[in-house]
């Protein structure tokens, strides 16, 4: 397989502060500074052992381009575009909309630049240039809204590229499966009443958004049943993950039928990652990854597009991005060497009550 890869090093000079946009430092309440926990260093670390590996020269190297606003606009309102571009100009910059999301001077270009490097990945495969593709993209986008940014993202990388591959390519049915542990909200509500865009998410039951992502949250309008919710319990394992894409996500993508996959590709459900408590190892990830690549070879030729969320464990991501990476590409270069670890913690194998949450949003499929 040809796999395709998207990153650019200014996507490390977004500049998310020294606070953590929850507790800004504050020394009377004790509060030390703290580098903000969406920061480049976890995403520079998974391209560099990309390179180390070996893998990253097996890969096909893209560059990104910058969204335009005519682009970007498919997705979000004019005054969101308009908000961001003005606090980027700014010498201390802005926030994406939700007070949590800091950005500095120069946002503006590398958010469109991230948006821009989703397009060029889902361009390349439809081209045919490479069977499938991975965007390193930062800032992180699926929670962004039409009106606002959020949770450390400033416009929906993802769903700009959805729209760009309807209105400029020609494809009429696109699915999103989003694996971040937090809920796809930005994904899920721009394509909410849309019947040709069906979004699945996969996330840690009611983390973020706030009470967001219910397994009744199923879409609306000509769109009802175009939206799959599967929030899974605390402490979900790599047999909870993989149950729900056996059960829940390949049957809805067989389903469906779509001509192109996309994938909000986060790795904060990792075993390691300190913004949820799911259980995911690399071996995990890597298996959804073949799953959906089977999959989405006997629906789509095998299209499918990642791009980048969270992952917040600047040791683990990377050996769960390059498992994700490895299996896109169909080689194998270095072992996880916290594999022995991380997957004999108990409770990796499916539970009965992990079990009863992925039944119930199988129940709703329509
Ligand atoms: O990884 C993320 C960011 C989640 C945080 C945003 C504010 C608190 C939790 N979203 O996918
Ligand atoms: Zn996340």
């Amino acid at each position: 397989m040809t796999t395709g890869y998207v990153y650019h090093e200014i996507f490390g000079w977004h500049d998310t502060g020294t606070h953590a946009g929850l507790f800004p430092s504050n020394p009377a309440a004790g509060l030390q500074p703290l580098v903000h926990v969406e920061n480049a260093e976890t995403k520079r670390r998974l391209h560099e052992l990309l390179v180390v590996s070996g893998l990253a020269d097996q890969l096909v190297r893209l560059a990104p381009r910058a969204a335009t606003e005519e682009e970007i606009l498919r997705v979000h309102d004019r005054a969101h575009l308009d908000r961001v571009r003005a606090e980027s100009l700014l010498p201390k910059g802005g926030d994406a909309g939700d007070g949590l999301s800091p950005f500095g001077q120069g946002a503006y270009e590398i958010a469109a630049l991230a948006a821009g490097g989703a397009i060029v990945a889902v361009d390349a495969v439809l081209d045919g240039v490479v069977d499938n593709a991975y965007a390193l993209v930062r800032p992180p986008g699926h929670h962004a809204e039409p009106q606002t940014g959020m949770g450390f993202c400033i416009f929906g990388n993802v769903a700009v590229a959805v729209r760009h591959a309807m209105a400029a390519r020609g494809i009429e049915r696109v699915a999103v499966l989003d694996w971040d542990v937090h809920h796809g909200n930005g994904t899920q509500k721009a394509f909410y009443a849309d019947p040709d865009v069906l979004t699945i998410s996969l996330h840690q039951d009611d983390v973020f958004p706030p009470r967001s992502g219910y397994r009744d949250e199923r879409g609306e309008g000509a769109g009802l049943g175009s939206a799959v919710n599967v929030p899974l319990p605390a402490g979900s394992g790599d047999g909870a993950y993989l149950y729900a894409m056996d059960t829940v996500v390949v049957p809805a993508l067989r389903a469906f039928e779509p001509q192109l996959v996309l994938v909000a590709s986060g790795f904060d459900a990792s075993a390691m990652d300190p913004m949820a408590r799911q259980m995911v190892t690399s071996e995990g990830y890597r298996a959804l990854t073949e799953r959906l690549l089977d999959t989405a070879a006997d629906l789509c030729g095998g299209r499918v597009v990642m791009s980048h969320e969270g992952g917040y464990n600047p040791s683990y991501v990377p050996f769960c991005g390059l498992a994700v990476i490895e299996a896109m590409a169909g080689v194998r270069t270095l072992d996880d060497p916290f594999l022995p670890i991380v997957s004999g913690f108990a409770g990796q194998d499916l539970q009965p009550h992990q079990r009863e949450a992925v039944d119930a949003a199988r129940s709703l499929l329509k």
